[in-house]
Parts: C-alpha cells; structure tokens; sequence
C-alpha cells in the first residue's frame, strides 16, 4: 500500500472521529444551556442568577484528568475541556472578569487558565481597580495576584480585603517564566523596566549580567514592555505574551532566579461555593497584641487536625489590634469537621472574616 492510501484511510478514521466529537460538543452544550433554563427557574426573587458554578466546573476538570487514559496527557485533557466549558458557560452568561492589566501581564493569562477563550478580559491599573470593578457589578468576577514562591505576597491584595465584601471563589496557580525584552537585538541597555516582584525574581541574574544598570519598578510587566517598546536603551522583564502583543525582541529567556517560580492568584467574585469535594478556606483573623496570640489562633486549628496551608501577618490598620493573619486552610466553611472551628475562632478574635471557601486548583 503507498503512503497517500495508508494516510487517506487514517485520515477518513480521523473525520468520522470529529463529526462524532463535535455532535457530542453540541449535545453537550444544548444541555448546558437547559441547566440555564434550570437555574432560571429556581433563582430566588430578586437575586442574581449565578450561572459560573467554580465547584462543578473543578469536579469536571478533575474527573477528566481523573478518568485520562492518554496517549493527551492529563493537563493537556483538562485544557481541552476547560475550554469546552468555557464556551458551554457562554451560552448560558458571557462573564466579564476583571484582571490586573495591562494586557499581556501573567494576571490575564491565570484568568484565560482559570475561565478559558470565551470570557471577556477587562484589564485594570491596579489590584484596587479590579475589586472595584467586581464590586459594582461592572465585572462578575476579578483575576489578582496573591503570592509568589519567589518573592512572597502580593500585600495590596490582602489590604484590598480589608475593605471589601468581595469572596475568593478560586485559585489559579502559573508557572511564571520571565523574559529580558528588548527593541533591537543586542542593543544598550540603560535601564531595566518591571514589576518591583519580577525585578525581585530575576535578582541574581540581573546582578550577573546588568550589573549597575538601572532597575525601575513600574505597575506591571507588561506596562514595562510598552515603556521599553517605546524608549530607547530601554528593556523590560516581561513574558512571551508582552513580547508579541509589544513586537519585541527576546534578548534572554527563563531568567528568573528559581526554577520552580510559581504565581498564585485568586479568583474574587460576589457569591459563595458550595463544596467540591476538594476545597480550601480563606479567613482574617485580627488579634490583641498580647503574649501567646499567634498559638490562641493556631490551636483551634491544631485540635481540629485542620492542615493549614498559608498564613501570613499583615500590619494592623487601626491601634485596636497589633496583629492580623490571613490563613488558608483544608476544607470547606460548611464541611462538618470546619464550621465548629470558624466559631471558636470567632469567638476569639478580634474581627474575623471569612474570605471564602474555593475548589483548590485543578490544573
Ligand atoms: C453546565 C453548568 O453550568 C456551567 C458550565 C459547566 C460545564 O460546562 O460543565 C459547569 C459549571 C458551570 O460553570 C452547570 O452548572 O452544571
């Protein structure tokens, strides 16, 4: 048999394949768009009908890679069904989600992760601009960094808690590789532009190879990639998207200091989850500036057996209290194992808040 009859038979194999895909694709999604009909229906008077649902979606996402024979490897499996769920979402709401612009920063590609192609992104200046935007309504939901393996947390997202109703509804983590860009190749570079975090992350290579060149934090990466498309003898840490979206030029690629260097982000919205099955808990726990408060916190936890999987002290805001801690946790507010603990840690603290209970990340 020659080559051309052996490809034209695998190749028919294939077609019949992509016709039996695609009707299943829209068989799936005329019944997604009756589980809108469904949500239509027993919304409560008044309220918003809530159709992105994070907690299916991760049961979705988790049983595909769960069940995942291959030869498509699981994350690969899982992007293939995150979009199809971002398109089956579509025709029941289009979201607008919010993220910490401009575009081409790490926030909008943890946001296209997290809702997939069919959302649309609307980029803000700032962390306090994306809960804004959320908070009025103009945006379902918002994208904001929260920490770094690297450089620890983003603190104006833990401040932007204070004075927000908003909740955390997930988490998208991202493999974050940093780029040195330039206009021309070779060029001379009199100053550096990035994001105060990502001139953090690429500290020992910048002293290595820039050493005494100036580094100028500005409010993203990608803002540094339009300054340096536009000035000259100047260069930027910014990903591959900012190099496309600004036509620059890679000088150096994966020039952050650690391998493994991970941004967390947080997916923030106005209504609750109901449980996944595999979730995490964020809360705000303020207490006295007194001896052995960081263990009246903790105990509760420790005696539950809860696994705690962050916590952080932020400055007080007030002189009422000294200290305050965001700590994230295994489970979920309404499992029976966590909801005596958020009592007790009511009762002894200061002010405590529950940011939200959120499916851990999936891909
Ligand atoms: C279909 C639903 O609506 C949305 C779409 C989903 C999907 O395509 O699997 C899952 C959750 C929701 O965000 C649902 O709630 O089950």
């Amino acid at each position: 048999m020659s080559e051309a009859r052996e490809l034209e038979q695998l190749r028919q194999q294939i077609d019949s394949l992509d016709q039996q895909i695609q009707s299943l694709i829209n068989q799936r999604a005329r019944c997604a768009q009756q589980v809108a009909e469904v949500k239509h229906k027993y919304a409560q008077p008044g309220e918003p009908v809530v159709f992105y649902r994070p907690e299916r979606e991760a049961q979705v996402l988790r049983n595909v890679m769960a069940r995942n024979e291959g030869p498509l490897p699981n994350e690969g499996m899982a992007r293939l069904f995150r979009e199809i769920m971002s398109q089956c979402l579509a025709l029941e709401e289009p979201l607008q989600v919010a993220y910490l612009g401009p575009e081409g920063t790490f926030t909008q590609q943890a946001a296209v992760k997290h809702f997939g192609h069919a959302v649309t992104c609307r980029s803000q200046i700032s962390i306090a601009d994306v809960f804004r935007e959320v908070e009025s309504g103009a945006a379902h939901y918002g994208v904001v960094p929260v920490e770094n393996s690297t450089e620890g947390v983003v603190t104006h997202t833990h401040d932007s808690f204070f004075d927000s109703s908003l909740k955390i509804c997930g988490e998208v983590a991202l493999r974050i590789h940093h780029n040195l860009l330039v206009t021309t190749p070779d060029q001379k570079v009199e100053r550096i532009y990035s994001h105060a975090q990502s001139l953090g992350q690429c500290r020992r290579w910048l002293d290595q190879h820039y050493p005494g060149i100036e580094r100028i934090a500005v409010s993203s990466n990608a803002e540094a990639a339009r300054r340096a498309s536009k000035e000259e003898g100047s260069a930027a840490i910014a990903s591959e998207a900012a190099a496309e979206l600004y036509q620059l030029h890679t000088q150096a690629a994966n020039i952050e200091d650690r391998p493994d260097n991970t941004t967390r982000f947080l997916i923030i919205g106005r209504q609750p989850t109901t449980p996944s099955g595999d979730d995490k808990t964020s809360v705000l726990i303020a207490s006295r500036n007194q001896p052995g408060a960081l263990y009246q916190v903790l105990e509760p936890f420790h005696k539950a057996g809860i696994s705690l999987t962050r916590i952080e002290t932020r400055p007080a805001r007030s002189g009422t209290w000294s200290y305050v801690f965001f700590i994230d946790f295994e489970g979920h507010r309404d499992d029976a194992s966590i909801a005596p603990v958020m009592e007790e840690l009511r009762n002894i603290a200061v002010d405590f808040r529950w940011l939200g209970s959120y499916p851990k990340a999936v891909m």
